[in-house]
């Protein structure tokens, strides 16, 4: 789906839709599938371009991959594992974040890997030294190259005591991924906790692992020499519950969720209150609601999980423009995730970013030249524009921006959006959003 799409805002989203499985879980599963000596099976499978980029380069490894994208099964069968043509795998630089998982599981099976550039959004410099150093620590030789990286692990690898500078889910993620069938113990401290890495831990459990997790943000890994098939139901994306969550708030509407899970989702849902929206969690979802008067503006500090997750907060910044006061939201995930904040300002929205630290959370940002920091002036109505998309969340923001927007704006781009959110287009029509999709060529099609 390319091209132009054109929204008619002002219509409350009002009605139901389905989430499926998280984008940030389910592509690492898939990688774990590597690492077993039989085939995988995972289920709730959302048919967005991540999973298609993992499934393809599994398929360039050797991996046999049956998806079902309307039952959401994908199956993986990894006993022909081989290494992939660096030519091949490089058509995919850019494509995401993963390629750089690949790296634990391809060393165990085949003793090197070759990773091409990564993607995923930019929203900072988002550098993976974190990965190359764990990678290291257990034996590995990282060759960096002027394209990609060539890895390989001579001596195979051996378990490790490694310390994160910061709990990244990537870089945790990749020490489990590594460790699980590395020789001896692995302690990780200072991990991450997010519930998508949980879920890697149950997948990588039914798989044979041995895994701890302390309440102080310790993993501990026993290795062991051979790893088994797993069957796993992935874990509802939070973020595109959130998303939708926010859509609802912002065009005064009311949104079932259904599939969305109240656990992974009670710090979104303590502010989703603290601004004045409704919500009431049943058993096969939760629903979202403006239940009318004033939004009111809170102070938010994203942070690593149990705190709010950063990918939560673009979409919400567009509901924050229609509380009444002064929001203030400082982001200490990532140094520049405000981009998409100047679309707002030219839809009439007040926003302002500052440089400094604006909350008392510990942040890696304070006193560098990151702008970090929005202040949100509201309630401002807001006008239709022609918008760019400029990342995945940020372009699911213009979206509600746009649908909360009078008038009719121009959203280019929406590609993007494709990466993390299953069948948007399907799922707008299905709320009564106004949109109409022109495709390259110049063709209107009525969504
Ligand atoms: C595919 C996926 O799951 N993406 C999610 C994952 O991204 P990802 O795993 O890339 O995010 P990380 O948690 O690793 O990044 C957090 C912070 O650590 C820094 N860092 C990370 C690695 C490294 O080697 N060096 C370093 O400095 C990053 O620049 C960033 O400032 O977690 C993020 C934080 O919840 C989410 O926003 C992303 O949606
Ligand atoms: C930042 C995100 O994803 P990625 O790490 O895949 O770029 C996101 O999902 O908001």
């Amino acid at each position: 789906m390319s091209g132009l799409l054109t929204v008619e805002g002002g219509t409350p989203l009002q009605g139901e839709i389905t989430v499926r499985g998280a984008k940030n879980f389910v592509s690492k599963a898939m990688v774990a599938s590597l690492l077993g000596e039989e085939a995988s099976e995972l289920r709730n499978v959302p048919q967005i371009r991540d999973v298609e980029v993992v499934a393809n380069l599994l398929g360039l490894h050797g991996v046999s991959v049956e998806h079902d994208p309307q039952a959401g099964v994908i199956a993986l069968d990894p006993r022909n594992v081989e290494a992939a043509h660096v030519a091949d795998i490089d058509a995919y630089a850019g494509s995401s974040r993963i390629p750089i998982l690949f790296c634990g599981p391809l060393l165990h099976r085949l003793g090197e890997a070759f990773i091409p550039d990564l993607g995923g959004c930019r929203i900072g410099d988002r550098p993976i030294d974190y990965h190359l150093n764990i990678l290291r620590q257990f034996g590995a030789v990282v060759d960096k190259r002027v394209q990609g990286i060539h890895i390989s692990a001579p001596g195979g690898l051996r378990g490790t005591q490694i310390h994160l500078p910061y709990p990244s889910v990537g870089a945790t993620e990749q020490t489990l991924l590594t460790a699980v069938r590395a020789q001896g113990l692995t302690e990780l401290s200072n991990a991450a906790i997010e519930p998508e890495i949980m879920d890697l831990i149950a997948v990588l459990q039914k798989m044979g692992a041995i895994i701890s997790v302390d309440t102080d943000r310790t993993i501990r890994i026993e290795g062991v020499d051979r790893l088994q098939g797993f069957r796993h139901t992935a874990l509802a994306d939070r973020i595109e519950a959130g998303s939708w969550a926010s859509a609802a708030l912002a065009t005064r509407g009311d949104v079932f969720v259904k599939g969305a899970t109240q656990p992974e989702m009670m710090t979104f849902l303590n502010t989703f209150r603290k601004v004045g929206g409704a919500f009431d969690v049943r058993a096969d979802g939760i629903r979202f609601w403006h239940p009318g008067g004033e939004l009111r503006s809170i102070v938010l500090e994203t942070d690593v999980h149990p705190g709010f997750m950063t990918d939560w907060q673009q979409p919400l910044v567009v509901a924050l423009t229609q509380a009444t006061g002064l929001s203030i939201v400082h982001e200490t995930v990532y140094e520049n995730r405000f981009g998409f904040t100047d679309a707002l300002r030219g839809m009439g929205a007040t926003i302002q970013i500052y440089r400094e630290c604006l909350g008392g959370l510990e942040c890696r940002f304070d006193q560098r030249n990151f702008n970090h920091s929005a202040v949100i002036s509201g309630p401002t109505p807001l006008r239709a524009a022609d918008i760019e998309v400029p990342d995945l969340r940020g372009g699911f923001s213009h979206l509600i921006a746009a649908l909360a927007a009078e008038g009719v704006s121009r959203v280019r781009g929406i590609d993007i959006i494709n990466r993390g959110y299953e069948n948007f287009m399907d799922k707008l029509e299905a709320l009564g959003a106004k949109v109409s999709l022109a495709e390259a060529q110049g063709q209107v099609a009525l969504v």
